[in-house]
């Protein structure tokens, strides 16, 4: 394990990395569940009287949704009610002198660090300690919290390098995230065990079976994911619509490995019976499975006998792990399927973690209640790293004595 927020000696001055990576629309930086999740961590370390100075990163250098934190200042501060000062520097002489005059209960933000050429590099963590946005920081602190468990499968400088040259800890975030996820893989269930899985990328669900397919009792697919798996079980499904390249790429390449799945795992693996699609009047319809006779058109949906299939699995469930989304949910004709596993998940006690950046938004565009769900992960790639078994850089840093 790693140490956390409750073995931080007091008054100290600390760094700590977020991950307030958010969408950003026309340049406006769009308010998400991961402000209002990280405002957890900073507003204790700010009540307990530390010097708190954060960094986190937006976008790519490239892309679009690479700007500046000063917006994400202000977003945070309306989260912990209380100033979030900005300087525009990573690690350079303002970012310093920032740092240094900061009081007690203070909060900072640093400029994104994506914008510090050491960042990015995906280096082992010693080469990342070594650098001088690392050696420079670390000078003027006396701690490293790092609570960006949904950017810890990346070995960038403000993940791994601060835990070789200071005490390191896990946030509130990190530690909450770090349980929930890991737990498919780590905890024992006496009862049965679902995961639903769905969203567009075949490998996500490949990996997934093949990791744990001797943890989960029952597997059920949706979203283009469980239509590739439909067309291996001999169906004329996957068509892609104008302009969208979700099937003939990820079929050539996956195709062996979802006929032998559905070889080796078939019991466990349940497929769609009805699919929806839009209609000549652009409303809702549906075809059972069994009726498709040709590959003409394409389907946004899992249908509705479909989820009265599911539905039972999910309340008869101990724990129910769901990953990506089961229809183009965004558009309500479509969110049908997502809706209705993630309901009978929220009407029942079981063990639930919900992830997948996409999946999770599902929740609050429907009026659910997170607290309905044991866990509503804000992680994307770091989530299925998890559940993949596969390590995450930024956690076996803080790891490390
Ligand atoms: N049949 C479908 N046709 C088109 N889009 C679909 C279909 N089924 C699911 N999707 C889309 O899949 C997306 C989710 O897929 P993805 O695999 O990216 O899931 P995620 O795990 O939630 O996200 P991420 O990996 O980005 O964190 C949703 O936005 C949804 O619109
Ligand atoms: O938003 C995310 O999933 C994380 O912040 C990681 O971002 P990245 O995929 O740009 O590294």
């Amino acid at each position: 394990m790693f140490k956390t927020l409750d073995d931080l000696d007091p008054e100290q001055r600390v760094l700590v990395r977020l991950d307030l990576n958010s969408p950003v629309e026309d340049g406006d930086v769009q308010d998400n569940r991961r402000f209002d999740r990280h405002a957890e961590t900073v507003r204790e370390l700010a009540e307990a009287g530390h010097r708190v100075v954060l960094m986190a990163h937006q976008g790519r250098p490239g892309g679009d949704d690479f700007v500046s934190l000063e917006q994400h200042a202000d977003i945070l501060a309306s989260h912990i009610d209380r100033d979030v000062g900005f300087v525009a520097d990573t690690y350079g002489d303002d970012a310093i002198a920032a740092i240094d005059a900061l009081d007690a209960g203070e909060v900072l933000l640093l400029e994104n660090t994506r914008m510090c050429d050491e960042e990015l590099p995906e280096e082992d963590p010693e080469v990342k300690a070594d650098t001088e946005f690392v050696q420079s920081l670390a000078e003027h602190v006396d701690a490293y919290v790092n609570d960006a468990y949904s950017a810890a499968h990346r070995s960038h400088a403000s993940l791994v390098g601060f835990p070789l040259v200071l005490p390191a800890y896990a946030g509130r975030v990190m530690q909450t995230e770090y349980e929930a996820n890991s737990a498919i893989a780590t905890r024992e269930f006496d009862g049965q065990v679902t995961m639903v899985v769905g969203g567009t990328k075949a490998t996500d669900v490949i990996d997934v079976m093949n990791n744990l397919g001797e943890k989960v009792d029952q597997f059920l697919l949706g979203g283009i994911a469980g239509e590739l798996f439909l067309r291996a079980a001999g169906n004329d499904v996957g068509f892609d619509l104008e302009g969208m390249d979700f099937f003939d790429d990820q079929w050539e390449e996956n195709r062996e490995t979802i006929e032998s799945l559905l070889d080796e795992r078939g019991d466990q693996i349940k497929l769609a019976v009805d699919l929806a699609y839009e209609d000549e009047t652009d409303d809702r319809g549906e075809i059972a499975v069994a009726n498709i006779t040709e590959k003409d058109r394409a389907y946004l949906d899992v249908g509705s006998m479909t989820v009265d299939e599911y539905d039972p699995i999910i309340r008869d469930s101990e724990a129910v792990f769901v990953k990506g989304a089961l229809g183009l949910f965004e558009d309500e004709r479509f969110a049908v399927g997502t809706t209705g596993v993630l309901r009978a998940i929220a009407e029942t006690d079981c063990f639930s973690v919900v992830g997948g950046g996409d999946t999770s938004r599902a929740i609050e565009m429907y009026g659910m209640d997170e607290d309905d769900f044991g866990h509503v992960s804000i992680a994307g790639g770091a989530y299925i790293r998890a559940l993949t078994g596969a390590p995450l850089a930024g956690v076996e840093a803080l790891q490390q004595d």
